[in-house]
This record gives structure tokens, C-alpha cells and sequence, in this order.
């Protein structure tokens, strides 16, 4: 432990801040966040198929953010946000212009292997996130490896920071974990410089209402 109380792993790249948030704030946090964000479900096409990606998301910052081959117009900052940004950025002990809000509505959705790696991101990020509602696993491996090296439980108010040259050794997934029922939220924030993305591309994505007022 640091004097911050971060947890260090694979030589400093990773700190964990476990209940970074405190439980009654992570909540209210957790509800807040549910009923305020405008869910966008992110739909794109695939060798000719219709796909929708596994969560819902949302960017927000100054500049636009080039995800999974589609650029999206960022949302404003909101006050809420911008508060979350500074407490980030006191830990990580960088500033922040971007944010990408993930919703995972149930144990179904899930983020495959990747590395934050788009170019606006820069060389070494200093990547920051924050996790809210049910607890999901983080797995991290070597680039070229099959299995895991580790494997983090993410709990409300848990605080993971990743920096130096983890993304371009390493991979991180949330799977697929069929037994959770509840939502969990992960904002993650990051610092986007550089030449503004390609023009948006076509894509069919569309804001939801989640939970759906009916259900
Ligand atoms: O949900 C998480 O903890 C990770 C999200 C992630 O890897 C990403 O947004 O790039
Ligand atoms: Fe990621």
C-alpha cells in the first residue's frame, strides 16, 4: 500500500483504491447515474450483420472518442461528472478531458480483450475508473497470452488506475459472468490530445431509456 492507499500491481501500472467512494455515496452515485445518463445502445454492422455492443455507453469530454471503429459525439460535462473528474484526477495526479460512461446491464454484457490504445489516448495513458453497483471481474493478461495474470474483483467505489506502458503489454476484459442480475457503471476517465478523429461514421446507434419505465 501507498501512502494513499492504493494497492500496486505489475510494477506500479495498476493501483486499486478499494472503496475509493464510501458505500452510501457509491449508491446514491449508482442510482443517480442509472436515471440521469442517456444511455446510447452502440449498433454498427459486422461483415454485412447487425451488431449491438454487449453494454450500453456514453462519452463525454471536449473531443470526440473513437470507439470500437465509430466516432461519437462527446455530451457536455455535467456538474456531477465534473466532480467525479476531480477526485480522479487528485489520485491519478493528471487532468482529465474524457470520460466514457459503460453500463452493464446485467452479467450478459460484458468488454472482450482490448488495450486503451486508440491514438488520441497518446503513448503512456494514465487512465482512470471508477466502478458503481454489482461487482464484476477486471482480468488483465500479457499481450499474446491466453489465461489472465490477473484477476481483480471490482467492487462500488473501487478506484482502478492504469498508466505507464501497461496498454501496450497487456490486455483487460470484463467477462460475460451469467450469475450477476444486477447493473454495474464504470466510468473511466482519460486524457485525448492529438488530431481530432476521422469524420463520424455510419452507424445505427440510438439513446435508451434503461431501466425501461415499463419493466
Ligand atoms: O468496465 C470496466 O471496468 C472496464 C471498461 C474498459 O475497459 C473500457 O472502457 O475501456
Ligand atoms: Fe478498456
Amino acid at each position: 500500500m501507498t501512502a494513499a492507499g492504493l494497492a500496486s500491481l505489475l510494477d506500479d501500472r495498476i493501483r486499486v483504491a478499494r472503496g475509493f467512494v464510501a458505500p452510501a455515496r457509491a449508491a446514491a452515485l449508482m442510482a443517480t447515474l442509472l436515471r440521469e445518463t442517456p444511455w446510447l445502445a452502440v449498433r454498427y454492422e459486422n461483415g454485412g450483420r447487425p451488431r449491438e455492443l454487449p453494454r450500453l455507453t456514453v462519452n463525454y469530454g471536449e473531443r470526440s472518442y473513437d470507439y470500437s471503429g465509430l466516432v461519437f459525439t462527446p455530451l457536455p460535462w455535467t456538474p456531477l461528472l465534473t466532480e467525479l473528474r476531480a477526485l480522479a484526477e487528485a489520485t491519478a495526479e493528471t487532468r482529465f478531458n474524457a470520460l466514457i460512461v459503460q453500463l452493464y446491464r446485467d452479467g450478459e454484457d460484458g468488454v472482450n480483450w482490448h488495450a486503451d490504445d486508440s491514438p488520441g489516448v497518446g503513448r503512456d495513458p494514465i487512465i482512470a475508473s471508477l466502478s458503481f453497483g454489482a461487482t464484476r471481474q477486471f482480468l488483465v493478461r500479457a499481450r499474446g497470452a491466453s489465461e489472465p495474470c490477473l484477476t481483480l474483483a471490482l467492487a462500488a467505489g473501487d478506484l482502478l488506475i492504469m498508466r505507464g506502458d501497461l496498454q501496450h503489454t497487456h490486455q483487460h476484459k470484463v467477462p460475460r459472468e451469467p450469475g450477476v442480475t444486477g447493473p454495474r457503471i464504470n466510468l473511466t476517465f482519460r486524457t485525448l490530445a492529438g488530431p481530432a478523429p476521422q469524420p463520424e461514421v455510419a452507424h445505427a446507434s440510438r439513446v435508451v431509456r434503461w431501466p425501461d419505465e415499463e419493466g
